[in-house]
Order: structure tokens, then C-alpha cells, then sequence
């Protein structure tokens, strides 16, 4: 998600600053007082790892900046963390997690306790959001396609510099605009996606929700219900929500009436499906403020982690520029120099095999498969993991890569193209594939339902660059720059520079 962005604001931090000192030495006297309170994971009979450490704040400092190594020494122990105990696992036991239904075990409900989602808002789970993403939205993508490149291509034209020569280009600035407007192309329909306050109010609502949980976990528990009213951020919160309902109204009452005399059939759009949807499920819940909710909570889920993967694929072509030409090929031959359509994004296998090797080597976050049991599970190990204890699954295995794959740490940005080449896996190993080996969009029933949305608009965002710029790092850089850590987050470092120049 927002993490980047979460990063460099949390950097900039004043620390405490936003809390009046005689408010702070109170609060300091009562987390020193209350600072064991997550110590020790009670009720487990799993080890606890730095159990007899003095320095519990020390490891929750390494689980902030070396998560990806904290993962591997935690194999199989509690790791305290900033969000309190976590038990981390290999990869094998996703297998054995796989068959609980999501009230049993519980992906949405793992990420909400991360953000501290009963304040932040996004413990907020719906149907209506889940089916409108994975039957509506996925049934019709190919509607899309068009309108999406169309978007793009205003986006690249009104806020990407001219690289008549080779120009610097912050991709997390220009990114986000990009793909906040090409994902609402879909998500509100046009114009609402040319919006710019909601645009920004769907791309900021994230980073509110990111920083306002990170500066409220530094507060103890107890104090949290108060401490939310003094953090900018929380209170920007409820703002979020509030205006993006002001600003969907207008839309929304336009439709309504249009709706009466209109002899055409539906628009196809997210806010159509969710307002379908809950009526055929007969949400009675439903009404025009959950509507807004909901497009929050699915642009936080689609925009920032879209934009990354962006953001890393763009690094992996400037780091090995030989894949640049074949890459260009491709798109060419599939298009025949004409517009983008459906078919087009299926048959670029080079690129979507591209794609999926920037994702096994910069993955989301080392830790995709994570969930929180709401009932007590026994392992096959023999651990007995209480209700209410989150799980995490170390999914980021180049080790375990299994042999067929080839050279596990190279990169080989077209492994899975050649992989598909045998007849019986031409539908094996795709970017939105996700499967024991490949767990970048998670796993089971409950794996990402937007990674084939995803897949789309990056393949669209990145045949729109390659087509019309040359891409390298500044001088300077030598190699892949080192992503960094920030919890359990793969992040492209933001201090490097791409260069971009337009093709003649
Ligand atoms: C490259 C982009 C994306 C990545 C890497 C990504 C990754 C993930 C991961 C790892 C999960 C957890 C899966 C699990 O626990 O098994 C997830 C869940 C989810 N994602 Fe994505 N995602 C991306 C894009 C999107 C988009 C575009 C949407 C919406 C259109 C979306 C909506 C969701 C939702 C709603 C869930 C929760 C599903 C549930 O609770 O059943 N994601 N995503």
C-alpha cells in the first residue's frame, strides 16, 4: 500500500511534536510503566523469539527495518513486533492455513489489526466491495482496455515532462496521478475520473490511514481511544470520508435522474456494480455514504500497490536495458502500431513474464500471506495458535524457487515466457497466477481478487512508456538499487533518479 509515501512522512516526523509537553511527560511516564504489556504472547506454547532479550523496543526496531531477516530467524517463534506478537512461519504452513474459510482464519482482518483498522476505518469488510471486485469488475476488464489507455494518455500528456532529452522523472509523483486517474476511469466512471479533489481525496485517504496507524501505534492501547483526537492524520481521516461523499453526490443524483429517462442499459462502472449488488444481496446498510467508503477502501487497496509494482518493473527495465528493444518488439507485433485492445494485453507474454520476475524479486511485502485466527487452529507442528493471533507466512523464498524455474537469483526477465512454452503450461505461471511458488498476490480463496485488474493497467502503463521513451537511471547509479524495508514492505528506494527521453 502507501508505504513509500508513509516512509518519507514518517521520516520528516517531529516526533511528539503534534502532543503539548505536559501531555507527553504524562504519556511518557505511562508507557514506561506499561511498556511490557506485549512482551510476552500469552496462552502459546510456541518459543517467543528474544524472550530473555531486556530490549523488547530493540526487536521491534529490527522487525521495522529487517523484517525480510527477522522472518527467517522467527521461523516457527512469536516475534514481537510494533503491532504486537506475531508468530511467522515458513511458506508450508500457507497449506495448511489455506483450507479455513475467511471467518476462521482471516486475511482482511490480519491487515486491519496492521493499521489498526478499528480506528483507521478499514476493518470495514463488505460483500458488496468483494463482489463487485471479483465477479463484476473481473467480468468486464475487457471493456475497459480503451478507455484506460486513453486515460493514460491525457494523464502523460498534462503532467509528465516533455524528455525531449533526458529528463528526471519522479515516478512517485507522476505514477500515483497516473494510476490513481487510470484505475477511476473504472472505478467512478468519466468524468468523475478527471475529478482532481477526488483524485487527490482517493489517493490521500491511504497515506491518512498508513500514517495516522503508524503515529497511533506509538501509543499505548489504553490510550489510543483518546490519543486518535491529537494525530492530524485520524481526524483527517473521518475528513476523507466525509468529503469524498460530497463529492460523489453530484455524480450520484445526476445518475439517479438520468437513470429515469435513460433507454440505453446501465453504465458499467464501479459505483453501478457496488449499487447492484447490494441491492440483489438486499444490503440494507447500503446507502450513498457506504458507497463513498467502499470506493475509498477499494482505491487504497488498488492505487499504491499498482504504483509500486510500476514503480519496481520501471527500475528492473533501467537496470537491463537489453530487454528494452525485445520488450518494444513485442508490442509493436501485438498492436500492429494500432490502438490497445483486450486481446493485446493477453498476448504480451514477454512483458507479462517481465512483470512477474520485478514482482518475485521486489515483491509487495515479504510477508503475503498473512492471517489473523479467529478461532483457535492446531498445526500440524503441534503449535496451538489462540484465536485472535496473527499468522505470518514468509512468502519471500528465492531459495525454495523449485529447480524447473532455472537460476533462482538471477534475474530472468523472461523465465516465465520460456516456462510457458510448453503446450500444458501455456496458462501456467502468469503475473495474476498466483500459486504455491508465486505468492505475490497471496493465496487460496481469499488471493487478491484485483490482480487481474492490476495485471491490465500495469501491462497498459508500461507498453504506453516503452513505446514512447527511452528509460535509464542516472550515472551515478550502478546495478539494481537495493530496495529497503520498511516492516514487512519491499520498497523501491525513492532517492533514485529515472531518466526518461522521448523516442524520436
Ligand atoms: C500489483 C498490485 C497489487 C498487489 C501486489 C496486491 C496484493 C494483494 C495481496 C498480497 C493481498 C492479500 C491476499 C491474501 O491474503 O491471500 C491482496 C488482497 C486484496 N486486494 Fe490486492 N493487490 C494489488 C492490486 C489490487 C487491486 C487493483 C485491487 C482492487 C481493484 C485490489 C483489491 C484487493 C482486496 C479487496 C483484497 C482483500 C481480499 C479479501 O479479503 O478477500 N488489489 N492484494
Amino acid at each position: 500500500m502507501a508505504v513509500s509515501g508513509l516512509l518519507e512522512d514518517m521520516q520528516s516526523l517531529p516526533m511528539l511534536a503534534w502532543i503539548s509537553p505536559a501531555l507527553t511527560a504524562v504519556v511518557v511516564v505511562l508507557v514506561a510503566l506499561l511498556s511490557g504489556y506485549n512482551r510476552t504472547a500469552k496462552g502459546f506454547n510456541v518459543p517467543t523469539l528474544g524472550e530473555d532479550s531486556t530490549d523488547s523496543n530493540a526487536l521491534k526496531m529490527r522487525y521495522v527495518q529487517e523484517a525480510d531477516v527477522l522472518l527467517r530467524e522467527g521461523y516457527e517463534k512469536v516475534v514481537l513486533t510494533p503491532d504486537g506478537p506475531r508468530l511467522f512461519l515458513p511458506r508450508k504452513y500457507a497449506n495448511e492455513l489455506k483450507p479455513f474459510k475467511r471467518h476462521e482464519a482471516s486475511g482482511m482482518k490480519a491487515l486491519a489489526d496492521r493499521h489498526l483498522g478499528h480506528y483507521t476505518t478499514i476493518d470495514h469488510e463488505s460483500d458488496v466491495m468483494l463482489g463487485a471486485i471479483k465477479i463484476d469488475l473481473n467480468r468486464n476488464l475487457g471493456l475497459f482496455v480503451g478507455d484506460v489507455d486513453r486515460e493514460v494518455k491525457i494523464c502523460f500528456e498534462q503532467h509528465f515532462p516533455p524528455c525531449e532529452d533526458w529528463t528526471p522523472v519522479d515516478l512517485h509523483e507522476t505514477l500515483l496521478r497516473v494510476v490513481a486517474q487510470a484505475s477511476a476511469r473504472i472505478f467512478v466512471g468519466y468524468p468523475m475520473c478527471r475529478n482532481e479533489e477526488w483524485l487527490d481525496c482517493s489517493t490521500k485517504f491511504a497515506l491518512d490511514v498508513m500514517t495516522g496507524g503508524e503515529k497511533l501505534k506509538l501509543w499505548h492501547p489504553w490510550l489510543r481511544p483518546i490519543a486518535q483526537y491529537w494525530i492530524p492524520e485520524m481526524r483527517q481521516i473521518r475528513g476523507d470520508h466525509q468529503r469524498a461523499l460530497d463529492l460523489l453526490m453530484p455524480e450520484l443524483k445526476k445518475r439517479a435522474t438520468e437513470a429515469k429517462t435513460r433507454d440505453t442499459g446501465p453504465r458499467q462502472d464501479m459505483i453501478e456494480w457496488m449499487q447492484q449488488r447490494a441491492q440483489k444481496i438486499g444490503d440494507k446498510s447500503f446507502d450513498c455514504r457506504e458507497l463513498a467508503n467502499l470506493q475509498m477502501l477499494t482505491a487504497t487497496a488498488a492505487i499504491h500497490t499498482t504504483r509500486l509494482a510500476i514503480i519496481h518493473a520501471l527500475y528492473d527495465i533501467a537496470a537491463h536495458p537489453e530487454y528494452i528493444e525485445p520488450l518494444r518488439e513485442e508490442i509493436r507485433e501485438v498492436t500492429n502500431n494500432g490502438s490497445l485492445q483486450k486481446q493485446h494485453l493477453t498476448q504480451m507474454k514477454k512483458l507479462d513474464s517481465f512483470m512477474k520476475e520485478s514482482q518475485r524479486h521486489s515483491p509487495p511485502s515479504v510477508a503475503t500471506y498473512q492471517r489473523k485466527a479467529m478461532i483457535p487452529i492446531k498445526l500440524s507442528n503441534g503449535f496451538q495458535i489462540p484465536a485472535g493471533t496473527v499468522v505470518q507466512c514468509n512468502t519471500n523464498i528465492l531459495d525454495e524457487t523449485p529447480s524447473a524455474w532455472g537460476d533462482a537469483h538471477a534475474f530472468d526477465g523472461f523465465r516465465f515466457y520460456h516456462l510457458r512454452e510448453k503446450p500444458e503450461d501455456a496458462n501456467k505461471f502468469q503475473f495474476a497466477s498466483p500459486s504455491y511458488d508465486s505468492m505475490q498476490f497471496g493465496f487460496g480463496n481469499d488471493a487478491c481478487p484485483g490482480r487481474f485488474f492490476a495485471s491490465n493497467q500495469i501491462k497498459i502503463i508500461l507498453s504506453y512508456i516503452l513505446s514512447r521513451y527511452d528509460i535509464k537511471f542516472e550515472d551515478s547509479v550502478k546495478g539494481r538499487p537495493k530496495n529497503f524495508m520498511f516492516e514487512v514492505n519491499v520498497l523501491a528506494d525513492p532517492t533514485v533518479k529515472v531518466l526518461f527521453r522521448k523516442l524520436g
